[in-house]
């Protein structure tokens, strides 16, 4: 009687834990065991509810027919890693319904053992948080964004400023902040209203978003203020200035076109203010103070103008852009000269010369290639002032042929990148050959090696296409560039040119001078000249004759002079030249 009790009573009790265990599976939570191999075994209302899959339609199946397609491979093995190692995973996952539609949810999966730890079941619990996330997101726009332009606010411009500073402190690179403020927004905004006055906003937002680059921060601060954060503006300071200044005279010239304001054209200005930052200790408050102070020096200029915080950047900025416009106008005064620089053989006999540019400004004197050449590779301008000088060379080449003392000179002439780069560099070339009547075999174009960085299927073909006419080439600057060794057997070159900043200190730098000998092997190998430039003394001349180099340049054999003073004397020609024409 007693055992039968008992029975009953126990009978019960496993009843009551299957009510209990049934309930608790009802929850409002989705719910779903899958069997050890992950068959979907049992799933509850909730499940049901979230996923649009009716009990029949999924029981049997994988939970894979659940899969979005937004998470990767790597995902899923994280994930049943982490089943493996601890027994359970949670964490957000995308997840898609019968719909179709794509949705978050936050799963739980645990796996069952059974006594002997052998996983019999696995139990995922879920959740849609669709509406959380919803809210999560519209926290963060408010948060982050202005309401009106959808533009960053103040508090993320901050943020990613503190990340572009320590990204400046680790890279070196340097980076800008524009504020830019509208001269004369309050009285558009007074005459026609907020309303109006809002949609120009709107437009002047478009506006800056189309001039920078996806990777740029442009924030609205507030009424008509916009602040534009550039980085990633290299490691000189000079550089990163021209690239700030010219972005910001694009803005400039955005701001002043038109638009119209429902039947109202409209016309606004903007002021700019424009600091640098780079890995110095000026904090984030700093630099936008630095900025928004050289903005109020811009409107105090007289509005529609930009401004930068350092006044040495600010003079070096006006000194190059005065220097630009002197440029462009001695180009067309013709107030450019070209200057010559012999190159001797290893008797010391002047095999040819390598022509300089100079510019004779009125009142700055002779001006070093040094300062205008990057100006004029920055604005263009180098385009026709290169065709200006291998005219001129051309010219001069053709001149020495007709004399029996300079018939055997060559020309060497610097080629820019973007010079060589113009997609009519050779038939223009050809044109200077023709109408100079220049010997193509006398002509030796230098080229550097940040030519041949990109595009070197081009580069290459144009170099063939002059080889093809007898022009040679010579690779200047070489050692301080990315000299890879690929490139110099891929091209036509004729000749190697080591850069003076090796030859200077090749008898004190042991380095500089392991330098040279490898240049010299690696030329002797690959079968070409070699010459070293920036040759002052006898010991360098004889250093470098030692080791094999067998043509020269430098203040030892002469200095740029002009065509007059070039020192083409009886001493370096050969005597026979200067009696009688050659065969
Ligand atoms: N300390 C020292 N210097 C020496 C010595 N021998 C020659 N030099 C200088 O070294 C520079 C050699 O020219 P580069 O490497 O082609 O370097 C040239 C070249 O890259 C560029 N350049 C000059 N003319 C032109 C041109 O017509 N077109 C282009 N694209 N660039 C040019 O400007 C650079 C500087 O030209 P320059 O000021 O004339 O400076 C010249 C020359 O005056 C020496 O013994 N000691």
């Amino acid at each position: 009687m007693a055992e039968r009790q008992r029975e009953v009573a126990r009978r019960h009790g496993q009843e009551a834990q299957l009510r209990i265990a049934a309930m608790a599976f009802e929850t409002h939570l989705g719910m779903f065991v899958t069997d050890a191999e992950g068959r979907i075994l049992r799933t509850n209302a909730t499940f049901r509810q979230i996923t649009g899959y009716a009990a029949e339609e999924i029981v049997g199946h994988s939970p894979r027919i659940l899969n979005s397609g937004r998470h990767d491979d790597h995902f899923y093995q994280r994930m049943w890693c982490a089943i493996g190692d601890k027994g359970s995973w949670q964490g957000e996952i995308w997840n898609r319904r019968r719909s179709g539609e794509i949705y978050p949810q936050w799963l739980t999966i645990s796996a069952v053992k059974d006594d002997e730890g052998r996983i019999t079941n696995y139990v995922a619990t879920l959740s849609d948080i669709t509406e959380r996330k919803a809210a999560e997101e519209e926290i963060h726009q408010l948060a982050f964004y202005d309401p009106l332009t959808g533009l960053p606010n103040r508090r993320l411009l901050v943020d990613r400023l503190e990340s572009a500073l320590k990204e400046s402190r680790r890279s070196g690179e340097y980076g800008a902040v524009m504020f830019i403020d509208l001269d004369n927004f309050k009285t558009i905004n007074d005459s026609l209203g907020h309303h109006r006055g809002d949609e120009l906003l709107l437009i002047i937002a478009e506006r800056l978003t189309a001039i920078t680059r996806e990777t740029d921060t442009i924030a609205r601060l507030g009424g008509d203020e916009f602040v534009v954060m550039l980085h990633d503006l290299g490691l000189e300071a000079d550089e990163a200035a021209m690239v700030a200044e010219r972005v910001g005279e694009k803005l400039l010239a955005s701001l002043v076109e038109p638009c119209m304001l429902g039947e109202m054209r409209c016309q606004v200005s903007g002021s700019i203010g424009i600091t640098l930052f780079t890995d110095d200790q000026a904090t984030v408050n700093d630099i936008l103070q630095q900025a928004d102070l050289a903005m109020y020096q811009a409107k105090a200029a007289g509005r529609h103008a930009l401004c930068f915080f350092d006044p040495a950047m600010q003079a070096r900025v006006m000194e190059r852009a005065s220097l630009e416009a002197d440029l462009r106008q001695a180009l067309a005064d013709g107030l450019l000269r070209l200057f010559y620089q012999v190159q001797v053989d290893e008797e010391g006999q002047t095999t040819g010369v390598e022509a300089l540019l100079r510019w004779e400004h009125p009142e700055r004197g002779l001006v070093s290639p040094g300062v205008f050449i990057p100006v004029a590779e920055e604005n263009g301008l180098i385009v026709p002032m290169g065709l200006w000088v291998l005219e001129t060379a051309c010219r001069q080449l053709a001149a020495w042929a007709a004399l029996p003392a300079t018939e055997h000179l060559t020309m060497a002439v610097n080629v820019s990148r973007d010079q060589f780069r113009a997609p009519d560099f050779v038939p223009r070339l050809e044109r200077i050959l023709a109408v100079t009547g220049a010997r193509p075999e006398r002509l030796k174009l230098e080229l550097t090696e940040t030519l041949f960085l990109e595009d070197s299927e081009d580069t290459r073909d144009k170099m063939q296409r002059l080889k093809g006419l007898g022009i040679g080439f010579a690779l200047d600057d070489f050692g301080t560039g990315y000299s890879s060794l690929a490139y110099l057997k891929r091209l036509p070159l004729d000749q190697l040119k080591i850069d003076q900043s090796f030859v200077r200190d090749l008898l004190d730098d042991p380095t500089d001078a392991t330098i040279v000998t490898t240049i010299i092997t690696l030329a002797r190998s690959l079968e070409l000249e070699v010459i070293a430039e920036g040759v002052e003394s006898e010991e360098h001349r004889r250093w470098l004759a030692e080791q094999g180099c067998r043509a020269f340049q430098g203040y030892l054999f002469g200095r740029p002079v002009s065509v007059e003073e070039l020192p083409l004397t009886a001493r370096q020609l050969p005597v026979a030249d200067l009696e009688a024409p050659r065969p």
